[in-house]
Order: structure tokens, then sequence, then C-alpha cells
């Protein structure tokens, strides 16, 4: 709230190199707040900052354990070789695109609890061992409004449950992830409902009352 009225050089970058992602952030975005894309992926992002290779992992599974907090709930996410909460992980991704656009970006990363991302198969396999099949995914935005500046984060969560897969199978773990109150996968829902209750939906909720209560102009025309 301290950089309410401040003026942004250029509209905000957001940085990805997942299609699926940015389809779903502009359906939900809209035009409320004056942003571009930039598709940059991980390789491409590390090759500017080779240094910071270990705070973007590729994905691997996951263990987490939950435990409650002022906002619900909070993970704790174990990855051997990574140490550091999501945000931090999100927020260090932040500073890398902006010092790369020289401008202000945001970015995000996603992730199913409880999951094996890269062996949707399997999943199911693996979770037979266990009978809690609950989970939930999480979205952790980072918005970083000028290179060298702290990134501010916005985390949506959904809860839900790992099912057999059903649906088309053309966006990640949205098969096999079912929102509670639900009888569809989030693969099987219109987009319209996914981007209503998605993890990525209340995050983009969060950062439109960021900027709807921040009053950021840009300078430039933005492109948005
Ligand atoms: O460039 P970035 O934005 O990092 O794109 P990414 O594809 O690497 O994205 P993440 O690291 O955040 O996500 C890890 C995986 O989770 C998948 N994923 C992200 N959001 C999802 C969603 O809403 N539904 C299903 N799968 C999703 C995505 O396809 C990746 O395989
Ligand atoms: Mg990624």
């Amino acid at each position: 709230m301290s950089a309410a009225g401040r003026v942004l050089p250029k509209a905000v970058t957001f940085v990805t190199g997942n299609a699926k992602k940015l389809e779903e952030v502009r359906a939900i975005l809209g035009s409320s707040i004056p942003f571009q894309s930039l598709k940059l992926d991980r390789e491409t992002l590390l090759s500017f900052c080779p240094a910071a290779s270990v705070a973007l992992p590729r994905l691997q599974p996951y263990t987490t354990s939950i435990r409650s907090s002022r906002e619900g709930f909070r993970t704790r996410v174990s990855v051997p070789e990574l140490q550091g909460e999501p945000e931090d992980i999100s927020k260090e991704k932040a500073r890398m695109a902006a010092s790369q656009v020289n401008g202000p970006v945001l970015v995000e990363d996603t992730c199913l609890c409880f999951n094996a991302l890269k062996g949707l198969p399997g999943l199911n396999n693996l979770l037979k061992a266990y009978e809690d099949k609950s989970a939930f995914a999480m979205c952790i935005f980072s918005l970083a409004l000028a290179p060298g500046e702290e990134p501010i984060t916005f985390v949506g969560k959904t809860a839900g449950k790992i099912v057999p897969a059903r649906g088309p199978s053309d966006f990640g773990w949205d098969p096999v992830f079912q929102p509670d109150g639900f009888e569809q996968t989030y693969a099987e829902m219109p987009k319209s409902v996914k981007n209503e209750i998605s993890h990525r939906g209340k995050a983009l909720a969060l950062v439109k009352e960021h900027f709807a209560s921040a009053f950021y102009t840009v300078q430039s025309d933005g492109s948005a």
C-alpha cells in the first residue's frame, strides 16, 4: 500500500513459459491491470543468471505437511536440493525476471501439493498407498515493480482430492484434481468455472485488489 500512486515506467510484464497459464491469466485479468506477456522459460531465465539455478528446481514429487496458520493452511514443501519456501522460489523468479525485463514483472509458481507432476500415470498408483487423497492446488504470484526491489507475493489455494484422470489432458494435472464441492475435475469443468474457483483465480483476485488499492499508473502507452 506504500506504493500508492506510483508511476510504473511500463506495463507489468507477465513472464511465463507456459501457454496454458498465460491463457488463464489473460482470461482472469482481462483489462483489469495493465499487463503484457513475455514467454521466457526456465532455461532462458537461468541463462541470464546461472548462479540462481538452485532457486528454480525442476518440479519433482513433493512431500508436504500442512499446519494451521492465520490464513487457514500453510504448506511446507520439502525438496531435497532446495532450501526455502515456495514463496521464496516465486520471489527469486520475479527478481530475475525484473532485471531481465528491466521493468515491473509478474510471475507465478504453481504446485499441486501431494503430487508427482512429472508422472501423472503413476500418481494414482503412488497414492494408492495412502487413504488420504486430499490435496490442494497452490499458486504464488510475485510482483516485482523494478529490478532490485523486494517482490510482493499473492497466494491462492484450492482444496480438493486426487482422482483417477478424467477430462482433457492438455493442461498439467487438471484431469486428476477434483476441487472440493464439485463433481468434475478441473479438466472437465468449463474454463470459466475453473477460473472462478481455482488457485490461480484466487491469487489473481488478490493481485487485482492490490492494483485497485495501489493506483499504479503506467508512464508509456504500456501496450497492455
Ligand atoms: O514458466 P512457468 O510459469 O514457470 O511455467 P511452468 O510450466 O514451469 O509452471 P510451474 O512451474 O508453475 O508449474 C509446474 C507444473 O504444474 C502445471 N500446472 C500449473 N498450473 C496448473 C493448473 O492450473 N492446472 C494443471 N496443471 C498446472 C504446469 O503445467 C507444470 O507442469
Ligand atoms: Mg516453472
